[in-house]
């Protein structure tokens, strides 16, 4: 069967993503722009939400026991975290709405137009920067630390669905993104399972002052540096 895709491929990998759209679309029957569309803007911001939240909470020991004794509470001795467990797990989701506001996945919003005659600068076209509503310190205290508990507390009523612009990861509008629900899901999702089956620690001899948190600015915002993690099964 793979020889068969790499044959069809002419010599592309899997890896070489758009070369291979005609195939995925003649394999799965789908308009291939929905396809590309969704690969474009979900693998990335689902990746890199993941990426930075692994690395606050190695760095951040003490919110990482606190997400894995609430996902132990209410997943218990099962081995998969399900669906039906996410709406318990409320501390979970201030540590996501945390990566959220302090590492927007996708910095800067689309363009928008003004509806209402307006100048900015002589020019009406402008682009809203996510990214440091999120820090700034009329909407956020202490905005530079990692500290979900301000969305348990003094934050607890601001989402991310569009309705409140102090954080806005999945910008706000009608061009918002259209599957808020399911990129927060997954995220919840893969990070439950995460916590749920290993605990993590950095290699022996590196501290978390060791690790570069520069931001590399783009689309999407990934860290500069690779993660790396010991991760040790809490499951024989
Ligand atoms: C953590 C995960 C995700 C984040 C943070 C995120 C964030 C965003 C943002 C900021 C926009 C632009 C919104 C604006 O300009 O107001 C957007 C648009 C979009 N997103 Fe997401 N997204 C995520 C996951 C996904 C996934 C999983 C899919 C598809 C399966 C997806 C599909 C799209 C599409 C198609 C658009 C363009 C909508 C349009 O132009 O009308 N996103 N997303």
């Amino acid at each position: 069967m793979l020889e068969e895709y790499q044959e069809l491929l002419g010599g592309f990998s899997i890896g070489d993503f758009f070369p291979s759209m005609e195939l995925i679309h003649s394999l799965a029957g789908m308009n291939i722009w929905i396809l590309q569309d969704m690969f474009a803007a979900g693998t990335d911001t689902t990746f890199i939400t993941l990426d930075w939240g692994m690395t606050e909470l190695v760095i951040n020991q003490k919110a990482t026991e606190s997400a894995q004794a609430e996902v132990q509470s209410v997943v218990g001795e099962r081995k998969f975290v399900q669906e039906t467990d996410l709406p318990q797990l409320q501390y979970l989701k201030a540590v996501i709405k945390e990566i959220f506001r302090l590492h927007t996945p996708a910095p800067v919003l689309g363009p928008r137009e003004s509806m209402e005659d307006i100048t900015i600068d002589g020019k009406t076209r402008f682009f809203v920067n996510a990214w440091s509503i999120g820090w700034n310190p009329e909407s956020c205290v202490d905005p530079e630390s990692f500290r979900p508990e301000r969305f348990l507390n003094e934050n607890s009523d601001i989402d991310f669905k569009g309705q409140d612009f102090e954080l806005i990861p999945f910008g706000a509008g009608r061009r918002s993104c259209p599957v808020i629900a399911f990129g927060n899901a997954s995220v919840e999702l893969a990070l439950a399972q995460l916590l749920h089956s290993f605990n993590w620690e950095l290699p022996d001899g590196i501290q978390p002052k060791d690790l570069d948190m520069t931001e590399v600015f783009a689309i999407t915002m990934h860290r500069i540096a690779n993660l790396m993690v010991a991760a040790k099964p809490r499951f024989s």
